[in-house]
């Protein structure tokens, strides 16, 4: 008998909270738990009879565990994870979720984030204040003005499970640590789109025009007080002359949705439209009429420039000495994007020198700007405070757009906003349910079959399918697969948001291969099969004939099943915990170890034999509602023709 069958417990303790069948979801909310935390959220999605974590975790501290010895570090994970679940379990039940608002939020979105947990505005927090409150918070809710850094995702402890941009730019979210913490990052992409492309137009022509000069020049002038001698009337109708739109060039930098609003704005103004966008398709610009040029096409041929694309590490100061020199001298440039793209000392150079006459500035490198700011107090430079998308229409559209998504997310749905993790479709994620539980439990499996002093390195998964490989999106499934082998061996926690990352960082390839077969091509998959190569197995008939750990599943009647360990096929439900015992192939195997679990009140939901040659080794495949205790397992060990058995929790 293989030594591992004396050792063969092992308990998984974030997997086995069994859902009531009164309380089982609606597929799509269960589906979409993969994004739910178990822990800290007080509603709890139950998918089948697992309950899926897809949010976040208790702690999700990154940390640097090595998948070393498989079997020392279950032990270690499930000591550890079993004390901190217990501890918070009892108190999350009821407690309803704490979504901290931290900057102004249309009241239609903050009604709707209470009627589903604790909202807490607390607004201009210092970021120390703000790492000690986002402690016990489930869900933050910011604009542009609050810096949600590594430092807040550390502060979280876990606990953070979603950030909701109300707006478009996240360039204040620090996106890698969210993913890191497994923290969802959603914002609200098209509610201010139209604002921000009104509120262009309106720097474009108040520029044009100097309307904010001659406004400030005109009230310098009218003082109605003892004093107002000293303010001469200010009528400088000559000063303010300014220049025409109609027929001049406009370089909209960045089509998106604001900078394509902006150039349907300016064509119906009579200016002719070019936009430089790297990744925009040619055939959305040409529907508005406008072509798509270079960088430096762009930025040589313009009257005017107005700057659209997001601040990333490639946009940063884009706009620089280098770039100015190549303007056409008196060219007039908007930004309603983000500061960062402008080196602002290069553009107060350039507008002294002459060769930018004007800029319409509405967003800074850093908000709100110094006082002594040479760009702001330009006189050919017209300013607003961030106010683009400070519509009354538009932030009544973000907050709820954020709101929904929020909610959503804390609710396990897979937000269609989310920013740092895959979008996947309804529909895909609708048809992948039943096998997003097929592949977490077969991850979940396989790791367990690997014996203590393995590392494990590499997983392979092998999708067969009947469909088009190209229509096969298995980022979701690759994600629970992940998380089916990681969790049971680390004190980390998977979700789709972490799942790659988390993998890459415990030094663990997973490659995925695409088979097309003949089969229904009604199901998206056939089966799935798991293969850890490199290890030892503490269950020898579970390595395939190439040296792999590999076990197979498939979804039947909308149920996972277990259809192939090692080389044996065999058919069992996974639903409960699993024995697989390899025995010599004779008559009564299947009552003795029935009897030895039935005399200890152990109720076996399914069997199943697979053997390769008739009369000599078989696999017995039982499924168990219930954990038999030690003595029971010893029992079948001790079961002549058993010659290795194993235990597994699903
Ligand atoms: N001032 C405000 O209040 C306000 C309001 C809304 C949006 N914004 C900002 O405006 C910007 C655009 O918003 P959006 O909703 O149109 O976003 P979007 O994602 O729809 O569009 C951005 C476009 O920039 C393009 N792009 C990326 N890198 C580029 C580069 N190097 N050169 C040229 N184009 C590049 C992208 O391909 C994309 O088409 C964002 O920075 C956003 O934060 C500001
Ligand atoms: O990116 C955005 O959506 C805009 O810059 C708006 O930012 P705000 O929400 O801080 O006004």
């Amino acid at each position: 008998m293989a030594s591992s069958s004396t050792k063969p417990i092992f308990t998984p303790p974030f997997t086995t909270t069994s859902s009531s069948s009164s309380s089982q979801p609606s597929t799509r909310s269960s589906l979409l738990s993969f994004l739910h935390s178990t822990t800290p959220t007080p509603i709890s999605l139950n998918l089948s009879h697992s309950r899926i974590s897809f949010l976040n975790s208790p702690s999700s501290a990154v940390r640097s565990l090595s998948i070393k010895n498989a079997t020392e570090t279950i032990e270690a994970a499930e000591t550890s994870r079993v004390s901190r679940v217990g501890g918070q379990d009892a108190n999350s039940q009821e407690t309803k979720p704490t979504i901290l608002v931290s900057e102004k939020l249309g009241e239609a979105g903050l009604e709707l984030l209470r009627s589903f947990g604790d909202v807490d505005c607390s607004y201009d927090l210092s970021q120390e204040d703000l790492c000690k409150k986002i402690a016990s918070c489930d869900a933050l809710i910011v604009r542009s003005g609050t810096k949600v850094t590594r430092q807040v995702f550390e502060a979280a402890k876990g606990k953070l499970k979603v950030v909701g941009r109300a707006g478009v730019g996240i360039d204040n979210v620090d996106l890698q640590a969210a993913t890191e913490y497994g923290c969802l990052v959603v914002n609200a992409p098209t509610a201010n789109t139209v604002a921000a492309a009104e509120h262009g137009i309106a720097l474009l022509a108040a520029m044009a025009r100097n309307v904010a000069q001659a406004d400030a020049s005109m009230k310098s002038g009218s003082h109605p007080t003892p004093f107002s001698f000293l303010f001469p009337r200010q009528w400088q109708r000559n000063k303010y002359v300014g220049v025409s739109l109609v027929g001049k060039t406009l370089a909209v930098m960045g089509f998106g949705k604001v900078g394509s609003e902006v150039a349907r704005r300016a064509k119906g103004l009579g200016m002719q439209v070019i936009a430089h966008d790297p990744y925009a398709p040619a055939d959305r610009a040409r529907a508005i009429g406008v072509e798509l040029v270079s960088f430096d096409q762009a930025i040589s041929t313009a009257d005017f420039i107005s700057l659209h694309m997001p601040l990333t590490p490639s946009t940063k100061k884009v706009f620089n000495d280098d770039t100015f020199a190549k303007v056409k001298t008196g060219v007039r440039i908007i930004n309603v994007a983000r500061g960062g793209v402008i080196d602002e000392d290069a553009l107060v150079r350039a507008l002294d020198s002459g060769k930018v006459a004007q800029a319409a500035l509405d967003v800074f490198t850093e908000e709100p700007p110094p006082k002594d700011s040479k760009l702001v107090q330009h006189e050919r430079v017209t300013v607003t405070p961030h106010l683009g998308a400070s519509t009354k229409e538009a932030q009544e559209g973000v907050a709820i757009e954020i709101a929904e998504a929020v909610v959503g997310a804390l609710q396990g749905e897979l937000a269609a906003t989310a920013v740092n993790a895959p979008m996947v479709p309804a529909a895909v994620l609708s048809e992948l349910a039943p096998y997003v539980v097929l592949a977490e439990k077969l991850g979940r499996l396989a790791v367990q079959l690997v014996a203590g002093g393995s590392g494990i390195k590499s997983a392979k998964v092998v999708y067969r399918s009947a469909r088009d490989p190209d229509d096969l999106d298995t980022r979701l499934l690759r994600a629970m697969i992940t998380k089916g082998i990681i969790e049971p061996i680390s004190d980390s926690f998977i979700n789709l948001v972490n799942a790659d990352f988390t993998a890459k960082q415990k030094g663990l390839r997973i490659s995925e291969e695409r088979v097309v077969v003949d089969s229904s091509p009604e199901f998206p998959i056939h089966t799935i099969q798991v293969q850890l190569s490199n290890v030892d197995s503490k269950f020898g008939s579970g390595v395939s004939e190439g040296g792999d750990i590999s076990i197979e599943g498939r979804v039947k009647y909308g149920k996972p099943h277990l259809t192939r360990v090692g080389s044996f096929s065999v058919d069992v439900s996974l639903e409960g915990n699993l024995i697989l015992c390899r025995q010599v192939d004779q008559p009564g195997m299947i009552g003795q170890v029935g009897n030895i679990l039935g005399e200890q009140n152990v109720n076996v939901s399914f069997m199943s034999v697979g053997r390769t040659v008739k009369r000599r080794k078989a696999i017995m495949a039982i499924g168990v509602d219930e954990e038999p205790n030690q003595e029971t397992l010893k029992k079948i060990g001790e079961v002549p023709a058993v010659e290795e058995f194993v235990f597994l929790k699903l």
